[in-house]
């Protein structure tokens, strides 16, 4: 077996003679896969501070090339805009349905753009957006009224914020509320867990890509069944709605949501699932986390709570009900969102591309099929680019322009270039209305202790989208 893996294990990228981006020694076979437990983001943040804002590591079979800084990460992104890329998929997410996906396109094929630009004008236009803010009051209010009558018990914030999301998503694509805010782990919310745990699971197969027939882990096979579960949630609305088009067609109606707009636009059965489940996966669990290191950050800096409190009663009242007419009024609550995507971004590393041709960047020979990162998630500590910046001190985006709109490239939570994030402006709008009315209407406390909360656990889970390793468990006190 030894023979055979080290003869199969032919690295990728061949570095002889050549003047690579340094990078610590790498081990024959594992690479440096051991070093990278405590999550690979945490790993590559360390090697940027001894090898530079531009260095390489080998993981298995694959050299990946790490950008730390926002000159690395312009050079990254110009070198995927002059060179043949392919987006790195992993091996768990290789159904076949690749050439249907938005999120898993290896390239930016015409059904890529396809979908992203139906999804730019149908849902993340403004007058899109607008015409969802009814359902995400709703929601929001739903949850409020949930947690006012879970005043004084202990609530688990992320599941409530996860199942909010999930039903604003569900109402917007098929009419319906898939979830409850009770709890519970079945059907669409199970699914999405599950998805969301297997990519959080290393795979032997994305470093040794001839595991990849073999599956040992058993994690493509797991992907694809919760994919199915996901699916069959919505099956039979899609059969219904189906029967029903051609009648609607007839009269001209408007279309009622994203499903009538997709069986509008002719989708088959297999695009739609394969979108909205990308759309349920990519946009619930990365806003549900925001919300919940926000609120953590929150409890733990009182002055910034105190503040933020402050506004909403000044700009609204503590009994007005807060809606998305509102937001514009509130820049405190926006840097209060921006330092925590700054200090938490869901999506530490970015940009898994491989190069198909070798190329000089920042003066460094990165040969063919090497795999192009930008680290978020060091650039957002960085000391050179941020003053004090493990303190959550949303002011200094007051005192900024500083924008995640992929301009500004040390802050890059929705990512830069063609692949940068077409959910940016509805989770935006999401995370300040659910933010401003978890604020507005409760003080938070933590059980057992309501002083111990500078001991909060702030530990993070490396995943497809990073989370508070615990969840936040808190007690809800309404303030009016
Ligand atoms: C706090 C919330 C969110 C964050 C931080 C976030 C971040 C990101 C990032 C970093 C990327 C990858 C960009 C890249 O590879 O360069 C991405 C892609 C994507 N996001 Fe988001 N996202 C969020 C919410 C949403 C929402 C609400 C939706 C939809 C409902 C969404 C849908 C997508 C899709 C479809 C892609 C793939 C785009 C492509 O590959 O062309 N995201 N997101």
């Amino acid at each position: 077996l030894i023979i055979y893996v080290c003869i199969r294990t032919k690295p990728t990228a061949s570095l002889h003679g050549q003047n690579p981006p340094p990078g610590p020694y790498s081990w024959p076979i594992i690479g440096n896969l051991p070093y990278m437990l405590k999550g690979p983001h945490i790993y590559f943040t360390n090697l940027a501070r001894s090898y530079g804002p531009l260095c390489s590591v080998k993981l298995g079979t694959h050299l990946f090339v790490i950008g730390s800084s926002p000159m690395a990460a312009t050079e990254i992104m110009r070198a995927h805009d002059r060179l043949p890329t392919y987006r790195w998929v992993p091996k768990a997410g290789q159904d076949g349905l690749q050439d249907y996906s938005l999120i898993w396109a290896t390239e930016c094929t015409d059904h890529w753009k396809l979908l992203r630009s139906l999804c730019r004008t149908e849902l993340f236009s403004a007058k899109g957006l607008d015409s969802q803010s009814v359902i995400r009051e709703k929601n929001v209010e739903k949850m409020v009224g949930f947690l006012k009558r879970k005043q004084g018990e202990v609530v688990n914030v992320r599941e409530l914020v996860f199942a909010t999301t999930v039903n604003i998503l569900g109402n917007i694509c098929f009419s319906k509320d898939f979830v409850g805010l009770e709890g519970g782990s079945g059907g669409l919310k199970g699914a999405l867990y599950r998805l969301m745990k297997l990519g959080t699971t290393p795979n032997i197969a994305d470093f040794y890509p001839w595991f990849e027939e073999l599956d040992p882990q058993g994690l493509k096979k797991k992907t694809s069944e919760a994919m199915n579960e996901a699916f069959s949630v919505w099956k039979d609305l899609i059969k219904e709605r189906r029967s029903i088009w051609e009648s609607k067609k007839a009269c001209g109606l408007d279309d009622l949501d994203f499903l009538d707009t997709m069986i509008r636009s002719g989708f088959s059965d297999l695009q739609i699932n394969q979108l909205t489940v990308e759309l349920f996966s990519g946009g619930t669990h990365s806003t549900a986390s925001t919300i919940e290191w926000a609120l953590a950050e929150l409890m733990k800096n009182k002055q910034a709570m105190i503040t933020i409190q402050n506004e909403l009663q000044n700009e609204i009242g503590s009994t007005t009900r807060i809606t998305e007419s509102h937001v514009s009024k509130l820049p405190y609550l926006h840097a209060c969102v921006k330092e925590t995507l700054r200090l938490h971004p869901p999506a530490p590393l970015l940009h898994p591309q491989a190069i198909l041709e070798g190329s000089k960047i920042m003066n460094y020979t990165v040969p063919k099929n090497s795999q192009l990162i930008i680290n978020v998630w060091a650039m957002g500590r960085d000391p050179s680019l941020w003053e004090d910046p493990l303190s959550f001190k949303p002011e200094r985006f007051c005192e900024t322009n500083v924008d995640f709109k992929g301009q500004d490239f040390k802050f890059l939570p929705f990512g830069v270039g063609r692949r940068m994030c077409p959910g940016y402006p509805y989770a935006i709008k999401q995370i300040h209305l659910m933010l401003a009315s978890l604020v507005q209407n409760f003080d938070w406390f933590l059980p057992n202790n309501m002083e111990d909360v500078f001991k909060l656990d702030m530990t993070e889970n490396f995943g497809i989208i990073s989370q508070r390793k615990k969840p936040l468990m808190v007690i809800p006190k309404c303030r009016c």
